[in-house]
């Protein structure tokens, strides 16, 4: 897929969580093109204080904003409900009216944590929304905030992210390969994981468009790799792939369990398979299957 900006192409972008995975990837991909990037740090506009994003905007005065910032922390949320609604609705909200007022775009990640998990089909965009934990809920409020504020957004609902920066499911099990030679991974949460550098694929086929000033439509994309699976069966690929590319030496048993002989602080949603149609005729042809974007993270941490 060209992801080339055309050389007279070039915006100034404001990026939002650029230290995590995504936005750590994207700003590696947007260094290697001609554009102005602008990576605020925590200091300087932390999402505990959504006015302070609001001072940002209006300082830098970007011609686009892309937001992969968000409180991630799954579990914690659900004891730190005032700061993931701060980071992930209130933030956001502010966004959107400095967005609006300076008339510019907002891409914006959200997540399959929003749907309830109850589908027997993978979601559509339009599907009822309901989620059942912290976090998928101040995420799903970020969403309607900027949604019904701002007419000039996209929203790429993606999951289950992994990739070579931040933290992710698959570094986890390479630590526990090391320590552990028996695990128990859930096998009854079916979802889509999810390369970071397949999102910014996206992100950038959105940008590439704003810089050359051709038409996009806005709007809400479910934006995953191909494939789907469960942890479980994540959890053995990445061993598989791991052991074959010499990234561990040996390989631990992985149980299948149910969901609940894994108690959790948040409830994870059973079934998060999003429907990635709408997007795949966007970007005119699909997103990789994940297993590719697991090579590519591998063979990256082994060339170390
Ligand atoms: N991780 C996943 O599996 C999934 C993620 N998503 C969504 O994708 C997007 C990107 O996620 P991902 O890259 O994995 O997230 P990470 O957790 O890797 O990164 C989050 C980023 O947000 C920043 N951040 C968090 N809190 C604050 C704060 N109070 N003030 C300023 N910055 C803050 C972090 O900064 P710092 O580095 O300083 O901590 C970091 O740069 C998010 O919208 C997320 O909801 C969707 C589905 C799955
Ligand atoms: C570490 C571990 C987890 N699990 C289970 C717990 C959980 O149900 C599932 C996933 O665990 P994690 O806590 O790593 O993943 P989790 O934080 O739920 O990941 C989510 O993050 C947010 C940000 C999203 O938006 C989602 O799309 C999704 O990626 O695996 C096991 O069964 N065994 C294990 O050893």
């Amino acid at each position: 897929m060209a992801t080339e900006f055309a050389s007279e192409a070039s915006l100034k972008i404001l990026i939002f969580g650029h230290n995590g995975q995504v936005g750590s990837s994207l700003v590696e991909q947007l260094n290697q093109q001609d554009q102005t990037l602008i990576c605020p740090s925590r200091t300087e506009a932390d999402f505990a204080h959504p006015e302070q994003v609001t001072q940002c905007i209006e300082s830098y005065q970007p011609d686009v904003i892309v937001n992969a910032c968000a409180y991630t922390a799954v579990d914690k949320a659900e004891s730190d409900q005032a700061t993931a609604d701060a980071v992930n609705h209130l933030s956001v909200a502010a966004m959107a009216q400095a967005a609006l007022a300076a008339d510019i775009p907002v891409i914006h990640i959200s997540t399959d944590y929003v749907f309830p998990g109850d589908a027997k089909q993978p979601y559509l965009e339009d599907d009822a929304t309901g989620p059942h934990s912290v976090y998928g809920q101040t995420k799903l409020d970020g969403d309607l905030a900027l949604a019904n504020t701002l007419p000039k957004q996209v929203t790429l609902r993606t999951s289950w992210v992994f990739g070579e920066y931040g933290n992710n499911f698959v570094k986890t099990m390479l630590r526990l390969a090391e320590s552990r030679d028996e695990l128990n991974v859930v096998a009854d949460q079916h979802g889509k994981p999810t390369y970071a550098g397949d999102i910014v694929t996206s992100i950038l086929a959105f940008l590439k468009a704003l810089a050359e000033q051709k038409p996009i439509v806005w709007g809400t994309y479910h934006c995953s790799s191909a494939g789907e699976t469960t942890w479980h069966g994540f959890a053995e690929a990445i061993f598989a792939e791991a052991k074959s590319l010499g990234v561990i030496s040996k390989t631990p048993k992985v149980h299948p369990i149910p969901s609940s002989d894994f108690p959790t602080p948040a409830p994870r949603p059973a079934y998060s398979v999003l429907n990635t149609d709408k997007l795949n005729a966007t970007l005119a042809q699909p997103l990789p299957h994940w297993s590719e974007g697991l090579h590519k993270m591998l063979r990256h941490l082994q060339q170390g």
